[in-house]
């Protein structure tokens, strides 16, 4: 699909849609529960859709209601292999990163037989050294192709050991799947831990469905190491609520400072620990006004001026804040990006590649991104180069260029944000879809 957007400046109010990161935990813990779990979710996308088709092979009944999902966990018999109910279980993860790397874990703590597959550019995304550590706890992984993988087995409690700097996602998943195991483990990460907020978001997740989760810091051969550990196992709450999703907020908040008139999102938790909320902190410090409301924040533009930051912990966060920099005067440095490059696309690149193809002023510094802001950018046509969050950003920046942007490949926003291009519109965003 192609999107013609031309310029027109973006204005008004929109609902938050439901938080796919939290989405995504919040439907594993259900299908783990010990009982039926009502889930309040607004809007789904394919990464959703990729881990409840997923947790379906794996067992689970999960039916769609128009207020959101009712899940009927995994039944216990087939959880723990004891049926061959689980044997040849496909597991397609789509495009989906959280899918494959926290459905890994729990499908080898589970003992399923199954086969792990996924496309785009899923396959090409790292597994190491979770998978090894899954083998090492006698778990018979099959990964010499990456994806499709085979698993036979079961994994063991025990020490598992990650590096904190690969995908905080392995973490995450290693915690998904502890309460599954029979004795105790322990997660041990070394290095700096990136992404934290989202091992934060899978903590607050596997709380709500009564697990406790503990953390210590200690030193191994002198070097600081986190262990996680946890105990109990999980218990539905009943219901629960998916909150709304700062990563895709942040498109229209940041829409918002680049052109001339204010933004709200509403439906959105400004105490969330979605490390993605720091948007509003970013956009601040680059010159924009911002709002804090309860369940709702608005931005409104003022002079833009650059700054230096991390991407350590909001690596969702750079296409939107690299669009935003390319508008606000002076340089700004966005440091950590090295894992943007193991994303959907090379997005070190991808941010880099399409800005520039707009008329952004960008270069890649090792890790960093460094962009040099210019009054207005041009347009142009551009590839989402399969990626969402690229496709999104180049729709942002077209409020701020003074010819159109054609985007190619346009429908990859259906990963994350399904209606997006409806939402633009919604906004006073004028878009042609074409194909
Ligand atoms: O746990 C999650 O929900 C996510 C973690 C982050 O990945 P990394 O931990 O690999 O940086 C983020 O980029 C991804 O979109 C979602
Ligand atoms: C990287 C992303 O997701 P995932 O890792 O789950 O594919 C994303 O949504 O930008």
């Amino acid at each position: 699909m192609r999107a013609i957007i031309s310029p027109a400046p973006l204005g008004g109010t929109i609902s938050a849609i439901s938080s796919k990161s939290a989405a995504h935990r919040l439907i594993i813990a259900a299908a783990l529960a010990n009982g039926a779990t009502m889930i309040y979710l607004d809007t789904s996308c394919e990464d959703i859709e990729a881990t409840i088709l997923c947790l379906r092979s794996l067992g689970a009944k999960i039916e769609e209601t128009p207020q959101g999902l009712l899940v009927h966990p995994i039944p216990k018999s087939v959880s723990f292999g004891i049926l061959k109910a689980l044997a040849g279980a496909e597991l397609d993860c789509k495009e989906s990163g959280s899918t494959l790397r926290f459905l890994l874990p729990v499908a080898a703590a589970l003992g399923a037989d199954a086969r792990m597959i996924g496309e785009g550019r899923l396959p090409a995304r790292p597994i190491e050294p979770l998978a090894s550590e899954i083998i090492a706890a006698g778990c018979d992984l099959d990964t010499t192709e990456g994806l499709p993988l085979t698993m036979h087995g079961r994994m063991r409690a025990g020490r598992f050991e990650l590096p904190g700097n690969i995908s905080s996602q392995y973490i995450s998943g290693l915690l998904l799947a502890l309460p599954l195991l029979d004795g105790s483990s322990e997660i041990r990460v070394s290095g700096t831990i990136e992404s934290r907020p989202y091992i934060d978001l899978t903590i607050q997740t596997l709380e709500t469905f009564g697990v406790a989760v503990f953390e210590e810091r200690i030193q191994v051969d002198g070097e600081d190491v986190v262990v996680f550990s946890s105990s109990g196992t999980y218990r539905t709450p009943g219901e629960v609520t998916v909150e709304g999703d700062w990563s895709n907020a942040a498109f229209w908040l940041s829409a918002a400072a680049l052109g001339n008139t204010s933004i709200t999102v509403k439906d959105i938790s400004l105490s969330s620990v979605q490390g993605d909320r720091t948007v509003l902190a970013a956009l601040s410090r680059f010159g924009a006004r911002v709002i804090r409301g309860t369940q709702r924040a608005t931005v409104r533009p003022d002079a833009l001026h650059a700054f230096d930051m991390s991407a350590r912990d909001i690596p969702d966060l750079v296409p939107i804040l690299a669009a935003v920099a390319s508008v606000a005067q002076g340089t700004t440095r966005i440091a950590d990006c090295a894992r943007l490059r193991i994303k959907e696309s090379d997005r070190l690149v991808t941010v880099r590649d399409t800005l520039v193809a707009l008329g952004a002023t960008i270069e890649i510094r090792g890790d960093d991104l460094l962009i040099t802001g210019t009054d207005k950018l041009s347009g142009g046509q551009v590839s989402a180069h399969g990626d969402h969050r690229i496709a999104m950003m180049a729709a942002i920046a077209a409020s701020r260029s003074e010819h159109p942007v054609i985007i190619e490949g346009a429908q990859a926003v259906d990963k994350s944000y399904p209606s997006f291009f409806e939402d633009y519109r919604a906004l006073g965003g004028h878009v042609e879809l074409e194909g």
